[in-house]
């Protein structure tokens, strides 16, 4: 890897409040509906991240403003093994900014478009690691609701990591999700029913219904059923009911039975804990433990002497881009000297107006997770209480102990040495 695009002698503050010049731009790597990633080396640590960034006309173009908001916060809220967790965000005049974990292995969707069909073991695997994400979503009362390959990265290890909490929601307790939000062939029995009014709402089991798609399509490379982005909620009804999931004969009946299970149409009967799961059959020598701390280890390692994305992002950031990432420096200051007095308007009755522009700069918030452990990990220290009442020693030292080793996570396989 390696083309350094921006090797910009910038003098910046590392006290300061976090931002675009904390960061090396290294290259671009992937392009969503709303942003581009690429990946940077934050300038005082030397740790890799991803960067996605968004540019604010465009979203506000496509109304994606309050998801990404939507998005930030429930981020900010997270932090686990197999997610891609959120560590900075930041922006200024053009764009959104998000830093995250790097994960260099591709996204499953790619590895199935390269003609990688996963063995029953390596989904096994997968489904264990996803469970856990799944099962830690659900302690803060959040459905995913986009659970899918692409959305499946993995880390250069060959670990798994969930990603893109663009369309999540947080329930309230007793609450029913009632939107149809996700990706059709993805998409739970019950949302479609919701949709056609069938049903009052769904909850945390879509996400394992997606989860059983995603492992079926793994083994056999295509999904169980045929739906796609342009089948109606009817006719989804009637597929659902009429077809009957083809399983191949060489997969292990305990396997077949899993994949049933969590592609079981009634949500009240599918498998959608992660108690439930460690019960099942399929699942039972695994050690969660040892998931959990990443040590079990992956039998597919993703290739390293290729970058597993599509190459061709690289190409179109430097040639056919208009507004390039690493000349925003320039782009910026030739902008600044019109900027500001353009983002009151005076509307009809002569009173000025905040543009939704200047609605962003105020409501986008800047997040330092760095930040934010290395302060826990100061309070411990010298505030060596809770809730008023004295740590014992022993407490103390626990308690310490988890804050440094807190401060210390870094990004999976994001070593400077890695680039
Ligand atoms: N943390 C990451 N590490 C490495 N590559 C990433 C990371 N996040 C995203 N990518 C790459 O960048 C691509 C675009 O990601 P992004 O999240 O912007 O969009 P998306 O999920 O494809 O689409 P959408 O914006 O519609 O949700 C992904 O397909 C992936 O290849």
């Amino acid at each position: 890897m390696g083309v350094n695009h921006s090797d910009r002698k910038i003098s910046f503050d590392a006290s300061g409040e976090v931002n675009f010049d904390h960061f090396n731009i290294l290259r671009a790597i992937g392009k969503g509906s709303f942003g581009k990633v690429c990946i940077v080396q934050k300038r005082d640590t030397k740790k890799m991240y991803a960067m996605k960034y968004m540019n604010k006309s465009v979203c506000l173009k496509m109304d994606a403003v309050r998801n990404v908001f939507k998005e930030v916060e429930i981020l900010t809220m997270l932090e686990h093994p197999f997610l891609v967790n959120l560590w900075f965000t930041f922006q200024d005049e053009e764009d959104m900014f998000m830093v995250v974990d790097l994960l260099l292995g591709g996204d499953l969707r790619y590895h199935i478009q390269q003609e990688m069909l996963f063995n029953q073991d390596q989904v096994r695997f997968y489904i264990c690691e996803i469970a856990l994400a799944l099962d830690y979503l659900r302690s803060k009362r959040i459905i995913h609701r986009d659970v899918k390959p692409d959305n499946i990265l993995l880390d250069e290890e060959g670990h798994v990591h969930l990603t893109d909490f663009n369309i999540a929601t947080v329930l309230k307790e007793g609450q029913l999700a009632t939107s149809m939000s996700g990706t059709k062939p993805y998409m739970a029995p019950e949302m479609f029913a919701c949709y056609l009014e069938d049903c009052p709402g769904y909850c945390f089991p879509v996400d394992w219904w997606s989860l059983g798609v995603c492992a079926y399509e793994m083994l056999k490379g295509w999904r169980p059923f045929e739906i796609h982005s342009n089948t109606t909620p009817d006719e989804v009804k009637v597929l659902l009911t009429n077809t009957r999931v083809h399983f191949s004969s060489s997969w292990n009946e305990d396997l077949k039975d899993l994949l049933k299970q969590l592609l079981c149409i009634d949500p009240a009967n599918r498998l959608s804990t992660l108690d439930a799961l460690k019960k099942h059959q399929y699942i039972q020598e695994i050690d969660f433990d040892s998931v959990y701390r990443r040590e079990v280890k992956p039998t597919f390692v993703p290739s390293k002497d290729h970058l597993n994305c599509d190459p061709t992002y690289e190409l179109e950031e430097m040639i056919i881009e208009a507004n390039p990432l690493h000349k925003k420096k320039k782009r910026l200051a030739k902008q600044n000297s019109q900027k500001r007095s353009d983002s009151l308007h005076t509307n009809l009755n002569g009173e000025l107006e905040e543009s939704s522009m200047d609605l962003i700069y105020r409501n986008f918030r800047t997040y330092d997770r760095e930040r934010e452990q290395k302060r826990r990990l100061q309070s411990t220290i010298s505030e060596p209480s809770i809730a008023g009442h004295k740590m014992s020693p022993a407490l103390r030292k626990k308690t310490l102990t988890k804050a440094k080793s807190e401060c210390q996570t870094a990004p999976p396989n994001n070593d400077a040495n890695n680039s």
